[in-house]
């Protein structure tokens, strides 16, 4: 029942790994996956660290994109690879995603792949957007986002997307669908997201006003489960992981699916039809300049 379970997740979020397989079972070039990122990244540096504890099953990814571990093209090719490894890698159980840097955890979606590129670059784009979503959020592993900084927009939707949300006690990091405040529109999926973590009401507010919510706010509105000083948001996350862990992975991951696929088979049923009203918005010259205007006014309140 687990392994038609864990087939039937990879295979509805069209993991990236099976499908480069079945290219290359179709007789085309089969071209590694990690050549493919070594190629577009032109570097070396890898934009994501996973270590994985052998003995425990439970893989802690860095993200570690300086300076602000903004979800670029590139970052979210890395990490749906990365995610599918550990995926089919049956000795690990459990996940957990953290932030190298200092006060951020992730600043969302990587505005710069949004703004100022052809139709083509932003469709390639929202697929990456898409593929993180339904990999972390149909993932058969406990996932466990430690937030040790701030999780605006594409940052909340990773976290939102993970089991359970710890979060550094700081109410100067905030999280939250700020998508409103760019003079942009959070999509159904990432909506649907959020209503089913804190409740359709709470949602509809947070996300027509583009609230952003300090860790407190967040943990009184259930968008975090649990807050813990700053140095203990790890320790805090591997100790909560073993309690998680100690549930039969079959009975855990029905039950995860029972409460997801609907929400995962919306998406998948409209993937493209999502890519084009991505696309043919954020390319309108009206959004553009909603999104230079809010590049500038990052450059002014750092300066
Ligand atoms: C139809 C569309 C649907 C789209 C759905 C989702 C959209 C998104 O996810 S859009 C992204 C929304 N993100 C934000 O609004 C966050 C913006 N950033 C911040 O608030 C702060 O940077 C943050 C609190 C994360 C960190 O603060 P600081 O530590 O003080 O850093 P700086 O503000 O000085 O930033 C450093 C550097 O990074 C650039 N930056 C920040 N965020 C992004 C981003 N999301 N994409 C690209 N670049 C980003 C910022 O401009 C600074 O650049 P430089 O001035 O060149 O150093």
């Amino acid at each position: 029942m687990a392994n038609a379970l864990r087939n039937s997740f990879k295979y509805g979020c069209s993991g990236l790994l099976s499908q480069l397989s079945l290219h290359c079972r179709h007789g085309r070039v089969c071209a590694s996956p990690y050549a493919a990122v070594q190629q577009r990244n032109n570097s070396s540096s890898a934009k994501i660290k996973v270590d994985l504890d052998a003995s425990t099953g439970v893989a802690v990814m860095w993200m570690q994109s300086p300076p602000v571990n903004s979800l670029s093209l590139d970052f979210l090719t890395e990490f749906a690879i990365s995610l599918e490894k550990l995926e089919m890698d049956r000795s690990c159980r459990g996940l957990i995603i953290t932030s190298t840097l200092p006060k951020v955890f992730s600043a969302g979606l990587d505005i710069m792949d949004m703004y100022g590129k052809s139709p083509e670059h932003c469709g390639e784009f929202w697929k990456a957007v898409q593929e993180m979503w339904l990999k972390l959020y149909g993932s058969n592993m406990v996932t466990i986002a430690a937030i040790n900084g701030s999780s605006p927009a594409g940052g909340c939707l990773m976290s939102m997307a993970c089991d359970y949300r710890i979060m550094a006690d700081n109410p100067r990091y905030s999280i939250g669908l700020n998508e409103t405040k760019l003079g942009i529109v959070a999509p159904f999926w990432f909506k649907d997201t959020m209503v089913n973590t804190v409740g359709h009401r709470t949602t509809e507010i947070a996300l027509e006003l583009g609230l952003l919510y300090t860790s407190p706010e967040a943990l009184k509105i259930g968008l975090v489960d649990q807050l813990v000083p700053e140095e203990q948001v790890l320790t805090t996350a591997t100790e909560t992981m073993t309690k998680w862990l100690a549930i039969p992975d079959h009975a855990r991951q029905i039950t995860k699916s029972m409460m997801r696929k609907q929400t995962i088979d919306k998406l998948l049923a409209n993937r493209e039809a999502d890519t084009h009203n991505f696309v043919s918005f954020i390319t309108k010259d009206s959004i553009q300049r909603s999104l230079r205007m809010y590049l500038e006014m990052l450059k002014k309140r750092k300066a």
